[in-house]
Order: structure tokens, then sequence, then C-alpha cells
């Protein structure tokens, strides 16, 4: 039996190498805290952590202390963390007041991006174009904007990927939403015809929705732009008859063009509904919810998560997964239901939610705009 002192003076010399090399892992994490921040990655790195967990079961001699080790380590991650969300929490305060009222769109003038953010905010609205989805997201983070719009789903087409991952990718929240009647027209400068027409031009969502009229002009070269709009400005500016875009009426219109073909989508009664977005979770008297959580690859748990929301009689109008990207074969699930957020039935199921997933966040509560 050894003597008491003996073994606290080796914990002593044991801990004196530990505390070291966990201040040295600490200060690591703070380094990875800012890469995360510059490129928008979220604290929590499941298969990361899985990794580190892994490793450390690898490492050990004593195999006995698998679960110990396991609960070590899983707790200086946990740690490691905190110190991260802190340190990221800090950097936020430091990012300008964005101006208030100043809003952001995708495209030029005349895009359906800028059409629906006048009827969300009025005619009057102090708004600036951008050319790319993303830029909307940048100018919001640099506080040029107070909000943004972008597209988030089109009755067609479905679901805009981009605007998803962007949304995760910056962090942001949703304060709001709207829907529009999207009509397609196939437009060209004055003396242009089908018969002129070598070239059309659109984003690839107008290029979809107008699928059906396309297959009956193969010999055309089908062009994706950045933006409707965008595409019926560089028609006008080309004043060429062997271009054509596929816009809205109102960016035919803007830019001089002739409509060739009007209402060229698939669908009569398409429709694009887009969200707004900000910096700040802005919970409203609202009737609408989105939330976003991860999936773990494990049987059964889209089953579980999502009878959370049954078992309240919760309503859900929209799910949509998306792959994590930095972890292969996990997806994040974003689930859109009616209700109001401070009512029981959805505080019990977005508690019970939070709980069993890995990540959560809620995204937005604020009021559904549907059109009849
Ligand atoms: O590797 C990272 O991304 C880290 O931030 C480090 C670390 C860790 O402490 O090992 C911390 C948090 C992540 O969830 C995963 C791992």
């Amino acid at each position: 039996m050894g003597d008491l002192t003996d073994y606290r003076r080796q914990i002593d010399e044991i801990d004196s190498q530990l505390i070291p090399l966990f201040e040295k892992r600490m200060d690591l994490a703070l380094q990875v805290a800012r890469y995360k921040q510059e490129n928008h990655l979220q604290v929590l790195q499941g298969g990361r952590e899985q990794q580190v967990l892994n490793l450390a079961v690898e490492h050990l001699n004593t195999k006995e202390y698998a679960d110990a080790a396991i609960r070590f380590m899983s707790n200086i991650m946990s740690i490691s963390r905190d110190l991260q969300k802190k340190k990221l929490a800090a950097g936020q305060e430091d990012l300008p007041a964005p101006p208030q009222g100043k809003l952001g769109y995708p495209g030029v003038a005349g895009s359906f991006s800028e059409q629906a953010l006048i009827e969300y905010f009025g005619k009057e609205c102090d708004r600036v174009a951008y050319e790319e989805f993303e830029d909307v997201f940048k100018a919001i983070k640099r506080g040029e904007i107070q909000y943004g719009i972008v597209p988030i789903e089109n009755s067609f087409t479905g679901a805009v990927s981009e605007s998803y991952d962007l949304l995760r990718k910056y962090g942001f929240y949703i304060v709001g939403e709207k829907s529009i009647r999207v009509d397609q027209h196939l437009a060209c400068v004055r003396g242009g015809s089908l018969d002129t027409i070598r070239e059309v031009y659109s984003h690839a969502q107008g290029l979809e929705q107008c699928s059906e009229f396309l297959k009956s002009h193969k010999e055309w070269k089908l062009i994706p732009f950045h933006n409707t709009a965008i595409a019926a400005k560089f028609v006008s500016d080309a004043k060429d008859t062997g271009k054509a875009a596929i816009c809205s009426e109102c960016a035919a219109q803007l830019y001089g063009l002739d409509l060739i073909k009007p209402c060229i989508n698939n669908q009569t009664g398409n429709s694009t509904r887009f969200i707004i977005i900000g910096r700040e979770l802005e919970p409203k008297e609202g009737d609408k919810v989105s939330v976003v959580f991860s999936l773990e690859d494990e049987a059964g748990t889209l089953y579980r998560l999502l009878s959370y929301f049954a078992a309240n009689h919760i309503n859900m109008v929209k799910i949509e997964s998306r792959p994590m990207k930095d972890v292969s074969w996990r997806y994040f699930l974003y689930v859109d239901f009616e209700g109001n957020v401070e009512s029981p039935q959805s505080k019990t199921a977005l508690e019970l939610i939070k709980k069993d997933a890995g990540y959560f966040k809620l995204l937005g509560a604020y009021k559904a705009d549907r059109l009849n």
C-alpha cells in the first residue's frame, strides 16, 4: 500500500503536465473559432468529435478506461465549444449596426426578387441590387443593409437549395416571407422573332420552369445567367435579334424588350416564395415557424424527430434536407410548420427536438404568406 501523500504528489506532477497541454489545446480551439468565423462554419462539428473520441480510445493502453476516456474527451470538447461560442459572440458585437430600413435583393431592377421586396415593404422602400444571392448575405454581414430577400421555393421547380445553404453558412434568420406569381415570357429586341432566336438567356430556374416550351426549340442554345432580369438587360444591351431572354414582363418593359411569346412557363399559376432575412431572430406574432436540425446517421432518427411534431398535432408544411457538406452522408433537415412559436404545442415539440438532435436552430417565427 503506498502513501497518500506520495500518490497526490504524483497526481500533481501529472496535472502540471496536463494543464499546459490543456491550455495549448484551448489556444488551438480559439484559432479554430477564427477559422470557423471566416468560413461560416458551425461551432459543433459532430463528425470531427466522433473522430477525436475514436482516436482517444485507440491511444488507450488500458481499454477498460474506454468509457471514462470518452467522457473525458467529450467534456474537453464541450469546454472548447463553449469557448469558441463566447469568442464568436464577442466578434458579433464588433459588427456595425445595419442602417435601418435599407434592403437588398439579388439581380437588377425588374427582377422577381425586387418585385417581391416591393410587395413586402412597399414601393418607396430603400433598396439596393446585388449581383448574386450570396452578395445579399455578405451585405447583411457587413452591416450594409438591414434585411435582404432571396427566393426559397418555386411551385414548379421546388426548393432553391442555394438559399438554404447560404442561410446556414451565414447563420442568419428568416423574419418574413412573400409569395408572388411568376409568369415567364420570351423577350427579344425589336425585330426579333421565334425564327431569329439562336440563344436564350435566363436564370437556371427560369429555363427549368419553361422546359416544355423550350423542348419545341431544340436548336436554341440555353445559357443560364445570374438572374432573369440581368438576362433581360444583357439581351437589351446586345441589340441582337439572335438573343432572347426569359424574364418577367416588368423586366422586359424596363429594358425595352418585346414579348415574343408570353407566359411560357410549364405550370400556369407558377409562383415563387421569397424569404426576408436578417441578422437577428425577430420572432413575431406569426402563424409559421421555421427550424433546422441535424439528422444523425442512425436508424429511426428521422422518424423519431418528426414524430414530435405529429404527437403535438403540428402541421408541417415543408421539409427540405440538405447535406452537411463537411461530413459525408449527414444532413440538416429544414422544417416549416404552422403555428405560433409561443404556443404550448410548438414549445413542447421544439424542446423535445432540441434535446434529441445534435444540432438545432430556430430559424424564424413570422407571418405566412400564401397565394390563393
Ligand atoms: O475541430 C474543430 O472543429 C474544433 O473546433 C475542435 C473541437 C475539439 O475541441 O476538438 C471542438 C469543437 C468541435 O465540435 C470539434 C472539435
